[in-house]
Formats: structure tokens, C-alpha cells, sequence
């Protein structure tokens, strides 16, 4: 059995298109493009290329993308002092502080970077990956503001797949602040930030103390891997028929590799997102759209 592969690419284009239109008819009335500030510390490979496609899919949306470079030993006091200028410049929309920050130690064995105090710093209101303390707080309660780009992204996937949650048992493996905590509380949500098609479920928070963790897999109908382990999920762990959302991206010999162990999960579950072209993209659109949704936030400010 195939099963269906979830293409995040191509939804990822009607996205950024329904964006450049948005962000078109902002400017229409007067408004500057929107302008998104990515800040890079250092030269991990990873990051350069994310950062570089970020900001081509910025020009092509209408959108200013500038990048910010900090060498690696720049410190804490130095991009501190970037982000406080990025929040006090009116031209700048959004800010995006890529992580990780380099785990660089100082003479006295200190780490050179406090990335928890980096996020803290970014204006709640540029907040365009929706790190911030008050961003969270706001999802949590269920009146979001900015939504979280890699969950985000996975419910516009499920949504325009119709692959609908509601009342289901969906379980998310993967308990980080970017990616599994976020994700359950949306999916868990009364009403959801994308509608109570994609809310309501019943969502296990899986993660590597978890006992038996393939059978609380297999309860699930839809899976959602975000573990950063390659292959990890297996098709033992996989119910027949389950919708497998793969969020993994890591490198292996120089190749893309998911959470999912592809081939064998593909022919065990209905429908599936591949790696690469799947989640990737989707965080990358609505990366795009949250910088305009600031654009229109600031612009009332
Ligand atoms: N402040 C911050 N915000 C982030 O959102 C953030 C971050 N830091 N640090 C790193 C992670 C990772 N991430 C990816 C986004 C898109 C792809 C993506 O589009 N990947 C393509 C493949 C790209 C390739 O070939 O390398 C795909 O899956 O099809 C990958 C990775 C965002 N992150």
C-alpha cells in the first residue's frame, strides 16, 4: 500500500501567494512592504542556507528581507544591543534571531550566549517566530497573536489536506518550546487558531521517557514527529491508516532525513509528508505571514 504523500511544498506556495497578495494590497493603500530582520551569529552551514532561503522567499512575496551578521565571538552584550536597535527601528517589521546561538565559551568557561535572555529581549509585537514569554502566554490562553511557524504550518497542512483533528487522538513526540509544546496546545485547543476543524483533539505529549512509546504511537490517528532523531519512528510504531506528519530535519551524509523511517512508515499509514518538501516549507510561508500580520499590527501602533 502507497500512502499519500502530503505535499508541504506545494501548499507552501499557495501560501506565499495568498501572502504576496495580502502583502500587495497592504502597500496599495500607502503602507511600506513589510520588512523582516534575521539575525545570524556565526557561520553554521545550516543556518546560512536557512537564512538565504528565507530571504529570497521574502523578495518574492513583497516582503524586505534584510540579514544581520554577527561574527561567532560578537557575545551576548553585542547582539543584545542589535535586537534593542531592530526593536527602536520603525522601518523593521519582524525580527528572527536564528538559532541555535553558537555554544561558544567564554575565558572563564561561561557560555557566550544566553538565548533564552535573547528571545526575552525581542519586542513582543515583531515577534514573528512567536518565541516570546508574552506570545506564548497568549497561545496558551487561546487568543493568539503570532502563531508559532512550524506548528503553524502543520495545521494549514492538515486543513488543506483535510486531514481534520477534531475529536481525534493525535500524539506529538517531542516536547520542545519550538515545536511539540505549541503543537499539542493548538491541536488541543476548544476553538484553535485555525478553526475547531483542526482544535479538538486528543493529544498525547510524547517524548523520550515516555514508557512504551510505541504503542502510545500506535494509538495515535494522526503522528507527529519532532524529535530530531533520524528514522526514530518506525512502522511498528505507526497505526494502519494513521496520518504521519514528519517535522525532522536532519542531516545524514550530507542527505535530508526525517523523524519517519519513510519508506517502511509509507506503507503502513494513509498519508505521510516527506522530508525534504514536506513541514520545511510550511514553516518558511508562515514565517512570510506573520511578518505581514506585523506589518498590519505595527502600522495601527
Ligand atoms: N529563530 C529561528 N526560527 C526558525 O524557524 C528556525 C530557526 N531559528 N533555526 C533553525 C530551524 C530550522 N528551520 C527550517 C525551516 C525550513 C526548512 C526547509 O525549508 N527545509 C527544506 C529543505 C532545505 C534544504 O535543502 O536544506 C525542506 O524541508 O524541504 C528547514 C529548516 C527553521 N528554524
Amino acid at each position: 500500500m502507497a500512502a499519500e504523500i502530503l505535499d508541504g511544498k506545494a501548499i507552501a506556495g499557495e501560501i506565499r501567494q495568498e501572502v504576496a497578495a495580502d502583502v500587495q494590497a497592504f502597500t496599495a493603500s500607502g503602507a511600506p512592504a513589510p520588512c523582516l530582520a534575521a539575525v545570524l551569529v556565526g557561520e553554521d552551514p545550516a543556518s546560512q542556507v536557512y537564512v538565504r532561503n528565507k530571504s529570497r522567499a521574502c523578495e518574492k512575496a513583497g516582503i524586505e528581507g534584510r540579514t544581520h551578521r554577527l561574527p561567532a565571538d560578537a557575545g551576548q552584550d553585542a547582539l543584545l544591543g542589535l535586537v534593542a536597535e531592530l526593536n527602536a527601528d520603525p522601518n523593521v517589521n519582524g525580527i528572527l534571531v536564528q538559532l541555535p546561538l553558537p555554544s561558544l565559551k567564554d575565558e572563564a568557561g561561561q557560555a557566550m550566549y544566553d538565548e533564552r535572555e535573547v528571545l526575552d529581549a525581542v519586542d513582543p509585537l515583531k515577534d514573528v517566530d512567536a518565541f516570546s514569554p508574552v506570545n506564548v502566554g497568549l497561545l496558551m490562553q487561546g487568543r493568539p497573536r503570532f502563531l508559532p511557524c512550524t506548528p503553524h504550518g502543520i495545521v494549514q497542512l492538515l486543513l488543506r489536506t483535510g486531514h481534520l483533528c477534531s475529536g481525534k487522538n493525535v500524539c506529538v513526540v517531542g516536547r520542545s518550546d519550538i515545536v511539540g509544546k505549541p503543537m499539542a496546545m493548538m491541536l488541543a485547543q476548544k476553538n484553535g487558531s485555525c478553526g475547531p476543524e483542526v482544535a479538538n483533539a486528543t493529544v498525547t505529549l510524547a517524548h523520550s521517557r515516555t514508557a512504551d512509546l510505541a504503542a502510545v504511537c500506535r494509538s495515535a490517528e494522526i503522528l507527529i514527529a519532532a524529535v530530531g532523531r533520524p528514522k526514530m519512528i518506525t512502522a511498528d510504531m505507526v497505526r494502519p491508516g494513521a496520518v504521519v506528519i514528519d517535522v525532522g530535519i536532519n542531516r545524514v551524509d550530507d542527505r535530508l532525513v526525517g523523524d519517519v523511517d519513510f519508506d517502511a512508515v509509507a506503507e503502513v499509514a494513509a498519508a505521510i509528508t516527506p522530508v525534504p518538501g514536506g513541514v520545511g516549507p510550511l514553516t518558511i510561508a508562515m514565517l512570510l505571514h506573520n511578518t505581514v500580520m506585523a506589518a498590519k499590527l505595527q502600522s495601527g501602533r
